[in-house]
Order: structure tokens, then sequence, then C-alpha cells
């Protein structure tokens, strides 16, 4: 925990009374001036300090106040993926260091844990060891100024930014899940088909596990009925085939056809094991009820 120390009061030429405090650990100091403070009291805890002024107004300060020590004094910690190091899963900055000592990396992450587990996963030839700094009032800020502060004290030493910290560099961030294409039932509107359209839906919904036919892409759905669908199948995370019905140049004719043989005359259409299971309102029923994963278990 930081603890505050008041360092020195002065009047400065002006007659503006001035405070200057000091924390520990040393990371910031922090002087503050004020006509409106005569006599003060003053409450502190590890983020802010309360100033009651004579006009009994209250004024808070938010410190950055941090708990992460300077980079050179902080322990290299030796990780592998089969190593049982564990690290707080609390927020902070972390440095990841190669095999040969060299600085890979330097992170913020609100799970210091889960990101050093992350980087071993899918750089293990990269994290030979690692020093974590926990921030203890891990605000936005105080998290950025810890990680700069280490970032500064690495470029001063060596000249140079981390490789994972050099622009353009994604090494170490995570990227976000590729969604998949939409499914087309043809290549194209002058492909001639050898079976007919009703045999192709068949297959479709018969070679696949769970299967989506919406208005419009499930990147861009064009209907609310459909984007909540999607919505629906993404939550529970579900591997889904999803077909375009407005797609007339590869898909031509669906939309009439899929109301046939369904036998169920709006869309979307979500079918499972072959079956269909409803629209938008029976979706949301089951997924609310968690019908639908039991569903999709089986
Ligand atoms: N209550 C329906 C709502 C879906 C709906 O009404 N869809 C309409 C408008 S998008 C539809 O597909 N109409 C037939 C068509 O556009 O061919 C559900 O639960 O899915
Ligand atoms: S396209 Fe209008 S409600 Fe679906």
């Amino acid at each position: 925990m930081a603890a505050m120390n008041l360092s020195n009061t002065t009047t400065s030429s002006s007659s503006v009374p001035s405070l200057f405090l000091s924390t520990y650990p040393p990371s910031k100091t922090l002087s503050f001036q004020s006509t409106h403070i005569k006599n003060l009291s003053i409450f502190s805890s590890p983020s802010s300090i309360t100033l009651k002024t004579t006009k009994n107004r209250r004024r808070h300060l938010n410190l950055v106040v941090s708990a992460v020590g300077k980079l050179s004094d902080s322990e290299l910690v030796p990780v592998s993926p089969e190593s049982d190091a564990l690290f707080p899963p609390a927020s902070g900055v972390y440095a990841v260091y190669d095999k040969n000592g060299d600085m890979q990396f330097v992170g913020l992450s609100r799970n210091i844990q889960a990101s050093i587990l992350f980087h071993q996963k899918s750089v293990p030839e990269l994290c030979g060891s690692v020093k974590v700094g926990v921030v203890d009032n891990p605000n936005r800020t105080a998290l950025t100024e810890a990680w700069k502060s280490w970032m500064e004290e690495h470029i001063e030493v060596t000249g140079k930014v981390p490789p994972g910290n050099e622009k353009g560099n994604t090494t170490w961030v995570r990227q976000p899940p590729k969604k998949k294409g939409d499914l087309r039932m043809t290549p194209g509107r002058n492909t001639q088909l050898t079976i007919s359209l009703e045999e192709l839906i068949d297959r479709v919904v018969k070679q696949n596990k769970v299967v989506a036919f919406i208005k419009g892409s499930r990147s861009a759905p064009q209907c609310g009925f459909s984007q909540r669908v999607v919505g629906i199948l993404d939550s529970e995370g579900v591997d889904y085939e999803s077909v375009d019905v407005l797609d007339e140049e590869h898909n031509g004719g669906l939309r009439e056809t899929l109301k046939k043989y369904s036998n169920w005359p709006t869309f979307p259409q979500v079918f499972v094991n072959g079956e269909l299971v409803g629209g938008c309102d029976i979706l949301s029923t089951m997924h609310e009820t968690g019908e639908l994963a039991g569903l999709f278990k089986q």
C-alpha cells in the first residue's frame, strides 16, 4: 500500500498557501495551490486525498499512486509453458524477456496472469522470463503511467523500444476472431445446377449441424430479426453456417424455395441437425430458457 507524507507546507510570495505532498513508494511528488485553502484537514487513502477547506468544500485529488517499482529492481521470473510460475490475476504492467534475456515486450493488463499465459501459448519461443508490477489503484492513468515508466527506463538503458512494442508489430496483441463467411448455394448466377434447389437446401441443412438462413450476411444482417438471431448464435458460441436469402447472385430463388421446403413463411430460419427449429421469436425464447444450449450439445 502506498503511504503519503506531508513533507512541507509553505506560504508562497503571493500569500497563497501551497501544499507539497510526496508519495511512498516515490512514484510522484504532488504540489497543490488554491486560494480557497486556508485551514486544511487532510484525509488520505491510497488513491486520493480529500482536502477540506475553511469553506467546508471538499476537494478531491486523485493520485497516480502505484506500487510499481523500477523495472531494474523487479524480479525476473523464468517461465515456460510447462512452468507453474503463477502471476497475480491483478492489473499492472509486465515485461517479457526472451531466452537470451533480451526484452521483447512491455504490456499493461487488467489481468497480468491471463496475459502472460496467453503470450506463453501464442509465442512460447519469445517467452523466457517475465517481470511483473502490480498497480494498486488500477485506473487507466495509473496503468499508463506505470507502463510509461518501465518503457522509459528500458529506452534510457538500451536506446530502443522493445521489438514487440514497435509500431505495426502484432505479435503480442490478441487478434479479434475472424468472422466466418456466409455459405453460398451456387458459385454464381450463370452456373447451371445439376440438382434442384430443394435438394441443395436439403444437403446443406443435413450436412451442417447448425444453419441460419438470414436476410443479409452474418457480418452485416439487413434486418433486425436476422441480426438478433446472429447475435444469439454468436453468444451461444456455436459453430454455424449462414446463408443470405437476399443474395440473388449466389442464392437465386432461395427465398421462395426455402419457404416451401420448410413450410415456414418468414426469415430468419434456423435449422439444427437437419430440422427447422424456428425463427427469431422461437430462438430468443430457447436462448433465454437455456433450451438452445442444450440442443447444441446434442
Ligand atoms: N416473428 C418472426 C419475425 C420474422 C419476420 O417477420 N420476417 C419477415 C420480415 S423480415 C419475413 O421474412 N417476411 C417474408 C419475406 O420477406 O420473404 C420470427 O420470429 O422470425
Ligand atoms: S426486412 Fe423488414 S422486417 Fe425484416
